[in-house]
């Protein structure tokens, strides 16, 4: 069993339509970073601009939704709902970012989080599931139980991970310039593996993707795709900028058989 390389880019709360518009040609000129079988990419722009960046991405790019609600819409005002992006043609969403976590005024819980997968799934959208330790929590030695944690909170709430990639981003790696290591970064996605394969399944664990986020720019992304465990990336910074398809070619560093 193999897994397909996986690139995301999450615009967070930056562009414009003409800066979408402007990055999206530079990319289809470029004639690199093509999607499509071994590499799956994903674009998370604002949801303002989802559908109309799906139509101007290059082609094989999918679209993803950088949250979602809980659960069925209604009363909620200022959320969107997973049945929403369905409807919409967007297939993917981004959930428990650690910005959506961390940032006072938002701070997710971890069970909010895990209702949100949950509920995402169910409703039919692939889930980008995010989780990290902090720089305090990693210098107090808590690295790993803290990812655990929070994989054990959705493991709680999910039992199909088909649709789920997991996405490791270390709090103090985040638009911060300190990358993990490659070896940083292979130690904590092999510790996620085997805590899945103990607490979920060894076929789950073998199966489903890891990706690393935090700082991953044009000029690391290929020693860091060298790595048995890093099956991608989530993007951040550098999904805005025309060196996201150099990041998207590195799936040719992957030593990840791909997937049948
Ligand atoms: O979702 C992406 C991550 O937050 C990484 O952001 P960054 O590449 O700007 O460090």
């Amino acid at each position: 069993m193999g897994r397909t390389f996986f690139v995301g880019g999450n615009w967070k709360c930056n562009s414009t339509k003409a800066s979408i518009a402007s990055l999206c040609s530079t990319w289809k000129e470029s004639g690199a970073g093509v999607a499509g079988p071994p590499v799956d990419v994903v674009i998370a722009p604002p949801s303002v601009y989802a559908v109309a960046a799906a139509e101007q991405l290059p082609s094989g790019y999918q679209v993803s939704l950088q949250n979602t609600w809980t659960g069925k819409g209604g009363a909620f005002t200022g959320e969107l709902s997973a049945e929403m992006a369905k409807d919409c043609g967007i297939n993917w969403v981004i959930l428990g970012h650690s910005e959506r976590r961390h940032i006072p005024t938002i701070a997710e819980s971890d069970e909010t989080v895990a209702t949100k997968v949950a509920y995402a799934l169910g409703a039919g959208l692939s889930v980008i599931a995010c989780i990290g330790e902090t720089l305090e929590e990693r210098e107090a030695g808590n690295t790993n139980a803290v990812n655990e944690r929070q994989l054990a909170a959705i493991a709680a709430k999910v039992s199909d991970w088909t649709n789920v990639v997991i996405a490791y981003e270390p709090v103090w790696a985040i638009g911060t310039g300190k990358v993990a290591t490659p070896d940083q970064a292979q130690e904590v996605h092999a510790a996620l593996r085997v805590w899945l394969a103990a607490n979920v399944s060894p076929a789950v664990a073998e199966s489903v993707r890891i990706l690393y986020g935090g700082s991953v720019s044009g000029k690391n992304c290929n020693e860091l795709a060298g790595k048995e465990d890093v099956d991608g990336f989530l993007v951040g910074g550098a999904s805005l900028k025309p060196e996201f398809t150099a990041i998207v070619d590195s799936h040719k560093c992957s030593k990840v058989p791909v997937a049948a």
